[in-house]
């Protein structure tokens, strides 16, 4: 592979694990989430708005369920979650060989994107609050899903404009195949990452080591 000129990194199952956004993320923003509506309404209207259905809140509560990775969700799960990372309640669980790897590839002058479904919001708060510390200083940029679905071929051409890069120049790295898929029909390299094993990479330590 060549050296890519912008890594751009999924979060959940590639940075950091399936577990804490499944099991400690979403439990959370599940449980606190009518209590912050109700304590925020001008701040969460505009979100409501966007939600379908004569009852938004229900509608949230499916989603998130669901794992839809709708904007209006994943904003409002943001909003919720810094709650929890400011009492300190959450700290944002990142695998050891992330700070490493993106360590590695600062000294190395390549800058790091990350493209989560989170909200922009969302993947500061996990970034700044990890569990190795404040890791904001080795990131240069944040997209999420107002750049597009990351399944989505165009979403990776939208990122990659916004960055002033060809494609090609690029290396996305996450642990779902068809946003792996997607990335490489853009013009990007990817790596499918399965930390168990059966991807093209384990560990992001197997990445420009
Ligand atoms: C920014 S942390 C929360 C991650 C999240 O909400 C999510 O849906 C995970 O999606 P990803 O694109 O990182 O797999
Ligand atoms: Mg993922």
């Amino acid at each position: 592979m060549n050296v890519p000129q912008a890594i751009l990194l999924d979060i959940e199952g590639t940075t950091s694990s399936i577990a804490f956004v499944a099991e400690v993320l979403f439990p959370y923003a599940r449980t606190h989430l009518r209590d912050f509506v109700a304590a925020h309404p001008d701040a969460v209207a505009p979100i409501l708005a966007e939600v379908p259905g004569d009852d938004p809140l229900a509608t949230l509560l499916q989603w998130i369920d669901e794992d839809r990775k709708a904007t209006p969700l994943k904003t409002l799960q943001g909003m919720i979650w810094a709650q929890g990372y400011a009492d300190g309640t959450l700290k944002g669980h990142v695998y050891p060989d992330t700070p490493e790897a993106l360590r590695r590839w600062r000294g190395a002058g390549i800058p790091v994107h990350l493209y989560s479904s989170g909200s922009i919001a969302a993947q500061k708060l996990l970034f700044r609050n990890s569990e190795a510390g404040d890791l904001t200083p080795l990131l240069s940029g944040y997209f999420d899903t107002t750049s597009g679905p990351k399944r989505e071929v165009e979403s990776y051409a939208t990122i990659a404009a916004t960055l002033g890069l060809p494609p090609a120049v690029m290396l996305f790295v996450s642990d779902i195949r068809a946003e792996t898929d997607a990335a490489r029909t853009s013009g990007m390299d990817a790596l499918l990452i399965a930390r168990d094993g059966g991807g093209d990479v384990s560990s992001l330590a197997e990445v420009l080591p």
